[in-house]
């Protein structure tokens, strides 16, 4: 084909092809989620609605990516690991960051409107997330940065909801409830819950303490390099048909990763 005089600006772009042969976590995350919240008036401290329509814009991300085994969200973000032998758009990083980006921005708005037919989004506010991919080597990495979003995930609702508590049932002002938490542990918030509020924390939805896990589950087939051509399309057919289920698990530990050991192949 004959080119143009001007194909040598082409030249100018760079690719990163992600090292092969590692775990990718990719993870997106609300653009000003705080304002969105407000503005469509999220229930506080947790939206159950607002989580769900995340929750199905990424079982619709996974549905789509079959190299996607296992997913965790809580408030605006979700993480997606792909297999250690994915290939999809080559481990082209731009390409992998910029699609899961775009991908859960319409699927949100796609869910919104499902779920919420009564609030319309406009266009000053529209839902827009941003992506990022880490590459990690082993698997303790994989298990660790997961208990660490769980973590965070729990240390975040532990605190709205003794914030909000206090707000809403206490009648402090934002500022009031902020510098009564200060400085407090796990064990004060949980103790003013009670205490001043008659409310337990163990007794809080699942859902909001532990977040939300999606898991690609399927009879499981050991893959690897030595699987013949034919072995290597069955598997990709099983995990292509394989059905995605949602956990809010205490905590995503050993048991969990044994009893999956798939997602970490
Ligand atoms: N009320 C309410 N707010 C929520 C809920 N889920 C998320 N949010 C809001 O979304 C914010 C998400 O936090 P971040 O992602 O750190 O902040 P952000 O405002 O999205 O800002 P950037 O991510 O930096 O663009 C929270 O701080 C809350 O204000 C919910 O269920 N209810
Ligand atoms: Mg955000
Ligand atoms: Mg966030």
């Amino acid at each position: 084909m004959a080119k143009s005089r001007f194909e040598y600006v082409k030249q100018f772009e760079r690719e990163n092809f992600l090292l092969p042969d590692t775990y990718l976590i990719v993870r997106v995350d609300g653009k000003g989620f705080h304002k969105f919240s407000e503005e469509y008036e999220f229930s506080k401290p947790n939206d159950i609605r607002a989580l769900k329509v995340m929750n199905n814009a990424a079982k619709n991300l996974m549905a789509q990516f079959p190299d996607i085994m296992m997913a965790y969200g809580d408030s605006d973000e979700y993480s997606f690991l792909l297999r250690r032998k994915c290939s999809l758009f080559e481990r082209r990083e731009m390409k992998l960051v910029s699609t899961f980006a775009s991908f859960i921005s319409v699927n949100y708005l796609y869910e919104w409107n499902l779920e919420f037919p009564e609030k319309q989004i406009r266009l000053e506010r529209l839902p827009t997330f941003d992506a990022r991919i880490v590459v990690y080597p082993t698997i303790k990495h994989i298990r660790d940065y997961f208990s660490w979003r769980q973590v965070d995930c729990h240390i975040n609702n532990l605190y709205n909801t003794t914030f909000w508590t206090l707000v809403i049932k206490g009648g402090m002002t934002g500022r009031e409830a902020e510098n009564k938490l200060l400085g407090t542990v796990s064990s004060d918030k949980n103790e003013m819950l009670f205490k001043e509020f008659g409310i337990n924390y163990n007794n809080e939805s699942e859902i909001f303490k532990k977040g939300t896990i999606l898991v690609r589950e399927y009879d499981y087939t050991r893959e690897g390099d030595d699987l013949s051509k034919r072995q290597q399309q069955r598997v990709e057919k099983q995990r292509k048909k394989a059905s995605i289920e949602e956990y809010h698990l205490d905590i995503i530990g050993d048991t969990f990763w044994n009893e999956r050991p798939w997602l970490l192949e």
